[in-house]
């Protein structure tokens, strides 16, 4: 390590090409835990996401009488009935700070969550108080954060609540997850501005669907789940599209072609909005049976999108954009600064200490290509902004990382998989 006590971004000598394959999705890794666990009986998952939120997602299930098994690359859940007392360690990670109380709500006796010091500060309060509503005691000391204990009784009455979701759809996903398990389902209406994250409701609805359980979803900004079981079900998890982001990126930025293998035909994840995204900035995309392939074409055309509906794909975005031919906005994404961190802020300090121009705007970014030169790159233990950091280094020289181990949250071989693409 130099001076600067980070990891050196590698550089890019030239155009950088190869083939990435990439594990398997966070969300739909730990909507498949939550589903399988809740399920009528016991499911194989293969492809299963192998990092630290899938990890605080099985040991939360796990603490509260779900049965996990491994073997080979198969992970068997087996469901359980659920008991306290139990601790659930969330981490920093959103799915499991959201998704997992609606569940251990469902569980006989005591269970305290808590997570790492910044997820105390990650909002919180808007699932509890739906989940007050729904019959569900929670002891929070009136924060709306962690740390919490709730009390579980072993079912849950359900039926109507109204929550304000503009902060995050992982406030609606979390409740329609667990609702066909509630003895009225879940019937839940949005107040508020729009939610972010509609490929991410799509996934939870569609997951919900495919194990057999009714949701209607026809009216806007409401969601009924019928009271019933969730049948258990075999499923590959797909390849995480949003962690495919900044290998595709480091094509797009040095003119060089990159493909990541098993990309899906049909899917719901935002990830899949980067060949829309990647095309607008000026690269060349393709599809076939080896997978998606970006060609970077020498030009980064300056952009203007709304990224309200694939918000967690920004920082890689704005990284892309730092080297476009003009100024880039980035709109739709005020949440982001409920993130792993306050992304926004973190993007214009962070781009800005290089010397970038980069001015936060009410709900976005906008991004003024500069020269940047070397120096240090906080991560704020933000997986996203370390591979936003990855992006620039290819064309900075000199740029450290710092605490690259922060990519673990989901995908713990990005030093070494970055490093032997772009080396
Ligand atoms: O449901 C999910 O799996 C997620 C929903 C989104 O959250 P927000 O709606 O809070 O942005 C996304 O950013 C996050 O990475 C994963
Ligand atoms: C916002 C994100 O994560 P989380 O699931 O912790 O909310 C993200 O991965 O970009």
């Amino acid at each position: 390590m130099s001076e600067l006590q980070g990891w050196p971004a590698p550089r890019a000598t030239g155009a950088v090409s190869g083939t990435v394959t990439v594990p398997g999705s966070k969300s739909i890794s730990n909507r498949a835990l939550i589903l399988t666990a809740l399920a009528d009986g016991p499911s194989h998952l293969t492809g299963l996401l192998a990092a630290r939120d899938t990890t605080l997602m099985r040991s939360a299930l796990v603490s509260l009488g779900v049965g996990i098994a491994e073997s080979g690359t198969t992970v068997t859940v087996t469901p359980g009935s659920l008991k306290g007392p139990a601790t659930v360690d969330c981490g920093l990670a959103g799915t499991v700070m959201r998704f997992v109380p609606p569940v251990a709500a469902l569980a006989d006796g005591l269970v305290a969550f808590d997570g790492d010091e910044y997820a105390r500060e990650r909002p919180m309060g808007v699932i509890l108080g739906a989940l007050r509503t729904l019959g569900v005691q929670i002891d929070d000391g009136g924060t709306g954060r962690m740390p919490y204990t709730l009390s579980g009784t072993g079912s849950v009455r359900g039926g109507k609540v109204t929550l304000d979701a503009s902060g995050s759809s992982q406030f609606v996903s979390a409740l329609l997850l667990a609702g066909a398990r509630y003895d009225e389902g879940v019937d839940i209406r949005h107040d508020g501005k729009p939610v972010p994250s509609q490929p991410h409701l799509d996934m939870s609805v569609g997951m919900l669907r495919e194990r057999g359980v009714q949701v209607d979803d026809a009216e806007p900004n409401r969601w009924v789940v019928a009271p019933g079981p969730i049948r258990a079900l075999d499923t590959a998890i797909e390849p995480d599209l949003s962690n495919a982001a900044p290998f595709l990126a480091a094509a797009v930025i040095t003119g060089g072609t990159v493909t990541v293998t098993g990309w899906p035909t049909q899917t719901t994840q935002p990830g899949d909005q980067l060949r829309d995204i990647f095309t607008r900035f000026g690269a060349e995309v393709t599809r076939s049976a080896d997978g998606l392939t970006v060609r970077g074409t020498g030009r980064v055309a300056a952009v203007d999108l709304d990224l309200s509906d694939v918000g967690e794909l920004s920082p890689v975005i704005a990284a892309v954009a730092a080297f476009a031919d003009g100024p880039s906005y980035l709109r739709g994404i005020a949440h982001l600064r409920f993130h792993e961190t306050d992304r926004l802020a973190a993007l214009e300090t962070e781009f800005n200490t290089l010397g970038g121009d980069v001015t936060q705007l009410e709900d976005g970014l906008e991004i003024r290509p500069k020269t940047l030169h070397s120096g240090l790159f906080h991560t704020y233990n933000d997986h996203r902004m370390a591979h936003a950091a990855a992006v620039l280094g290819l064309l900075v020289d000199g740029l450290e990382v710092e605490n690259i181990g922060t990519t673990a949250k989901t995908l713990p071989e990005f030093p070494d998989m970055w490093s032997g693409l772009v080396s």
